[in-house]
């Protein structure tokens, strides 16, 4: 019997999460326009991105990160031995050739990599949204598959009804809570803490 009290399940979604990447190690494969998107969302996570793609396919967003040493790069197809390294806790691929994709896909299963392959849903532990980011604020919008350039389109109209000052605003109140937790460490002084948050978010 439905109870209103709690929530109705809606099966059917993802797990929204925000992945700590810091100074951990993906793999990413390809070096595409897809590819590009996918590194600067890892650099901007402070990830350690390993890029395997042929240099002549490279977009040039993809060769400017490498120019500028931002990702660490191989000049060459994807072999198996490139998921040797025991340190690689994600694997991306966004490459022009579907076979190369699954081979990858199921290489990574056989090794249980959390693996994205660009495009193939069936093939993906997880899928990417769009995303806005303004300082310490993210919001990711998932369609669940449904509609990627609808989830661009809404992720647009969220971005829009923010004020300018929001990033900023959030890192003040993040600064904030970063002295409180230094000046009122206990856990007796919670309720005293949430004051002082409330105080802070009035300020910032
Ligand atoms: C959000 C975004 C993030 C990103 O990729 O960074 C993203 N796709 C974006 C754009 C986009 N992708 C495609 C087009 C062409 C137009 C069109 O088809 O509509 C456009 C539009 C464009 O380029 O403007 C083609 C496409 N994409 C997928 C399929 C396969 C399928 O649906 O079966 C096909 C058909 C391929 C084919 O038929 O050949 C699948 C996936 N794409 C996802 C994410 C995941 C679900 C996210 C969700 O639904 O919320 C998922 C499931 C897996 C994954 O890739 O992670 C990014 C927008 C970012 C932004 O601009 O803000
Ligand atoms: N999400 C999106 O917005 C979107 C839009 C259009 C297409 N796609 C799909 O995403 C995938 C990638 O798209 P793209 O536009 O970045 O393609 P792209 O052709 O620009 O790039 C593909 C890259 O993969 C590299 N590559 C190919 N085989 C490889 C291998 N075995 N090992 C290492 N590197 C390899 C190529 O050298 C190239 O750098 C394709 O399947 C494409 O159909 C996605």
């Amino acid at each position: 019997m439905a109870d209103e009290k709690f929530p109705e399940i809606q099966g059917g979604g993802s797990l929204i999460l925000a992945w700590q990447v810091r100074n951990k190690k993906v793999l990413v494969v390809g070096g595409g326009e897809v590819a590009a998107g996918r590194i600067l969302n890892l650099l901007n996570a402070d990830a350690k991105v390993i890029l395997i793609s042929p240099r002549d396919g490279l977009n040039p967003e993809v060769a400017y990160r490498i120019e500028r040493g931002q990702v660490t790069y191989h000049d060459k197809l994807f072999e198996p031995s490139d998921l040797d390294d025991p340190a690689i806790t994600m694997v991306m691929t966004a490459v022009d050739d579907p076979e190369a994709s699954t081979r990858i896909w199921k290489l990574c299963k056989e090794k249980r990599i959390a693996a994205n392959i660009a495009d193939v849903p069936p093939e993906c532990d997880f899928y990417f949204g769009s995303v806005h980011r303004d300082g310490p604020l993210q919001i990711m919008v998932s369609t669940n598959g449904n509609g990627p350039k609808m989830a661009n389109i809404v992720r647009r109209r969220i971005a829009a009804t923010l004020p300018p000052n929001i990033g900023e605003a959030i890192a003040k109140v993040g600064a904030l809570r970063k002295k409180l937790r230094v000046l009122a460490p206990g856990d007796e002084q919670g309720p005293k803490r949430m004051k002082w948050y409330v105080l802070s978010r009035k300020l910032a």
